[in-house]
């Protein structure tokens, strides 16, 4: 793991300078980091998925103690340094690439070498990074609700997580993609240790009821759980950015996530509601119109189904409820 002056004097080197639009705000603590690689509790079969592995850093950390690492890097220049320092590393691969193929599909040479590197080494695959800011939110919805892109022995049934948001933040306007009849939920993380814009790790833990409540919240909800280990402030990155940052954890239950009988119309389902999180479930129905869902004319027996008053709001839904509701439209629509 790299001192700030040993990132300085590799990125001097190199002629480069941190460039703020990839949020090249480099972890300088090194206790930070390494309180980060404990909480994983990392083994030696497990997969580990670095984004934005900047000069190398963490990367030096995470090889440690993981089976594989495998690590995208968007800027050609940090790739090259972060291969030279880990070129003795077998066990590292790191790619020049940006981590997302388009800003709702995670680049296919990546969820290439993380599937082959799963069925090898047979342990888990975990996300274990210090997020840049742009791409952070969207890379989180892919691997907890599933990857496909790019599998090339998909599972039967497999569909493709499809996020769309503002900036990386799923925030007001956000809308998670993924339409009803994709086949298949691919790759997804067994649990993601990952330092955040502090306002994206209260959304990953957001309760229904408060502003922050919103697709990511829903999504973890009904996967597994999230919770904030650490609130960092700036000055424990080189350059200090604007904002707080956290440590925030999310470990998949199992057997929550298998409830949910189709994801593909479960994420349609919160699109739908959350899109209108103010207006009551049942006027959001007419939404549905031109869709798939817009075949449903029993909305009242699903809300009775699911025990939710089609006269209450979105946003104060519980990820369970969704769940319900969801379940009972793929039954109707023989997508169980
Ligand atoms: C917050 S820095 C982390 C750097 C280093 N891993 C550390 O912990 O200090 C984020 C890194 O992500 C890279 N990055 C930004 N957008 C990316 C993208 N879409 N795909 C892959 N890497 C990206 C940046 O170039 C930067 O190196």
């Amino acid at each position: 793991m790299q001192t700030k002056h040993e990132i300085q004097r590799l990125l001097a080197s190199a002629g480069a300078r941190p460039n703020k639009k990839l949020g090249q705000n480099f972890l300088i603590d090194l206790n930070l980091m390494r309180l980060l690689i404990d909480a994983a509790d990392i083994r030696k079969n497990d997969v580990v998925l670095e984004v934005g592995c900047g000069t190398g850093s963490f990367t030096e950390g995470l090889a440690e103690v993981a089976g594989r690492v495998v690590a995208a890097e968007y800027d050609k220049i940090l790739a090259r340094i972060a291969m030279q320092q880990l070129q003795d590393a077998e066990h590292v691969t790191i790619v020049n690439t940006d981590i997302l193929e388009s800003k709702n599909k995670l680049a296919p040479q990546i969820v290439e070498e993380l599937a082959r590197a799963k069925a090898e080494l047979g342990g888990r695959l975990l996300l274990v990074a210090n997020l840049p800011y742009n791409a952070g939110t969207s890379v989180m919805a892919n691997l907890v609700g599933g990857t496909g892109e790019g599998l090339q022995n998909r599972p039967e049934g497999a569909e493709n997580a499809v996020f769309e948001g503002e900036n990386g933040v799923l925030g007001g306007g956000e809308k998670v993609g993924g339409g009803v009849g994709e086949p298949g939920i691919g790759l997804v993380a067994d649990a993601m240790y990952v330092t955040v814009q502090k306002e994206v790790a209260q959304r990953m833990v957001a309760e229904p009821g408060g502003k922050l409540y919103g697709i990511l919240s829903i999504l973890i909800g009904a996967c597994g759980e999230s919770e904030i280990l650490r609130i960092l402030p700036p000055s424990v990155f080189w350059p200090a950015p604007g904002v707080e940052s956290a440590m925030v954890s999310f470990e998949r239950q199992a057997g929550k996530a298998a409830r949910i009988r189709n994801m593909s119309v479960f994420k349609e389902i919160v699109n739908l509601f959350m899109g209108h999180r103010r207006k009551m479930m049942q006027a959001c129905t007419k939404f549905a119109k031109g869709s798939e869902l817009g075949g449903i004319t029993d909305w009242g027996d699903i809300f009775d189904e699911a025990g939710v008053n089609p006269q209450m709001r979105p946003e104060k839904v519980l990820p369970d409820e969704f769940v319900e509701i969801a379940n009972a439209c793929a039954v109707r629509l023989g997508r169980k």
